[in-house]
């Protein structure tokens, strides 16, 4: 019986997806697995039994990557999967910006009361609220990745111009792009040319408060600012101060901090990106079938710590083995397999950066000695065995 323990609310489409052979909710004490959004884990003991770790979203960054990896614990996310729900919450949030669309709303509610005078102060109030279209306008957009792909080529289809900026644009993400998209060499070029910028960046060291005052120093006057990607992204008391200086003409943001809530021109989303029912249940369904594929069959498809590897099961054993990048493991791992007299049927192995996976597919007994003798090479985190299963 596997144990999956729930950090946060998951959605159901995602969680009975587990069967018989799975237990899963919040009280689960010694997890093989975990299934977390955005709660943070930097804080908790990682459980010994701990085999992975499933972030229902994207970002990862409340997740100790660097710890999960020197305990053999893979993490998956799930790319993509609520990029719309993002998307449409950023043209949300670029509408509010420009057309004063906040600030009208709360005036009208001050008319309550008012009776048959409402409609005549309403046509007199309203000049109050002017602002401008988006058509025509240039968006700078940063990260084009899953979300920043899916806003460039929509603020296009709305009549923006759109610039996107992102040194390590994936193949995939290229053919996603509208053409019209223009590509930005530097973040100078965006900063220099946006009315309007939004980032979609993952929070990592060379990200963090990306945005500060000597960006902003660059930007247009009367810019407005769309961060639904991280808070650390931006500078907030930099921010703050060029929002209150009229530098940056609004702040609309998915993730305040007290400095920020109820000052004039920031508009603070309380983290909604991907809070729809179809984002919640894709994320779901897509971290329980990642975790599903790797305890009963070793497999990997969307980790962040570890590339994606994975065949199809044919009756063998299988081992699995995270290791270090090093030279030489596959030989070592070979030599201690030949003396078992266990032969290798299939094999894959494949590297990302300090890390490296291995599902060997034999023939012949692994007794727990073998299994033992592999976790104790030195290069080796973890490894697997798992039993023979016809697919
Ligand atoms: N508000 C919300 O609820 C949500 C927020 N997010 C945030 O949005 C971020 C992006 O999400 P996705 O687009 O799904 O991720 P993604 O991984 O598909 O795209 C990220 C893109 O950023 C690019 N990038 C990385 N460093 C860069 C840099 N220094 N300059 C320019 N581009 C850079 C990458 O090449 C990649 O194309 C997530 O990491 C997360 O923090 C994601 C989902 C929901
Ligand atoms: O996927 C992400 O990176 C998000 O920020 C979404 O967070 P959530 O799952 O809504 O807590």
């Amino acid at each position: 019986m596997y144990q999956i323990k729930c950090l946060n609310k998951i959605s159901p489409v995602g969680t009975s997806r587990f069967g018989e052979n799975y237990s899963c909710s919040d009280s689960v004490e010694n997890p093989e697995a975990i299934l977390v959004r955005s709660a943070s884990m930097h804080e908790m003991e990682l459980p010994a039994n701990l085999l992975a770790v499933a972030r229902a979203g994207a970002g990862v960054n409340n997740i100790p990557i660097d710890k999960c990896s020197e305990k053999g614990i893979v993490v998956f996310n799930t790319p993509g999967a609520n990029a719309n729900a993002v998307k449409e919450l950023v043209l949300a949030g670029l509408l509010m910006s420009s057309r004063r669309i906040v600030s009208g709303i709360e005036w009208a509610k001050t008319l309550k009361g008012k009776g048959d005078e409402v409609g005549k102060l309403v046509e007199k109030g309203k000049s109050q609220f002017v602002g401008p279209e988006i058509k025509g306008k240039t968006l700078g957009v940063i990260g084009l990745g899953a979300i920043g792909i899916l806003v460039a080529n929509a603020a296009h289809s709305l009549g923006m111009e759109v610039l996107g900026y992102d040194p390590y644009l994936s193949v995939d993400a290229a053919w996603g792009l509208s053409r019209s998209v223009k590509h930005a060499h530097s973040l100078d070029d965006i900063y220099a040319e946006s009315d309007y910028i939004t980032v979609h960046v993952p929070l990592l060291p060379d990200t963090k408060e990306m945005i500060n005052a000597e960006a902003i120093s660059k930007m247009k006057d009367g810019v407005h600012l769309l961060n639904f990607a991280r808070g650390g992204l931006f500078n907030r008391p930099d921010v703050l101060a060029a929002v209150k200086s009229g530098k940056v003409a609004t702040y609309a943001t998915d993730f305040p901090d007290d400095s920020l809530l109820g000052v004039e021109n920031v508009l603070a989303f309380p983290h909604l990106g991907a809070s729809t029912p179809e984002s919640e249940d894709n994320c779901a369904r897509m971290a329980a079938d990642e975790l599903i594929d790797y305890l009963e069959n070793g497999n990997i498809r969307n980790a962040v710590n570890l590339p994606s590897v994975s065949m199809a099961r044919n009756g063998f054993t299988r081992i699995c083995l995270f290791h270090r990048n090093v030279p030489n493991v596959i030989s070592k791992l070979s030599g201690i397999l030949a003396n078992a007299n266990i032969n290798i049927e299939n094999m894959q192995s494949k590297a990302k950066k300090d890390y490296a996976y291995v599902i060997l597919d034999v023939t012949g007994e692994v007794t727990e000695d073998t299994a033992e003798h592999l976790e104790q090479l030195p290069e080796i985190v973890r490894a697997r065995v798992i039993p023979a299963k016809n697919k």
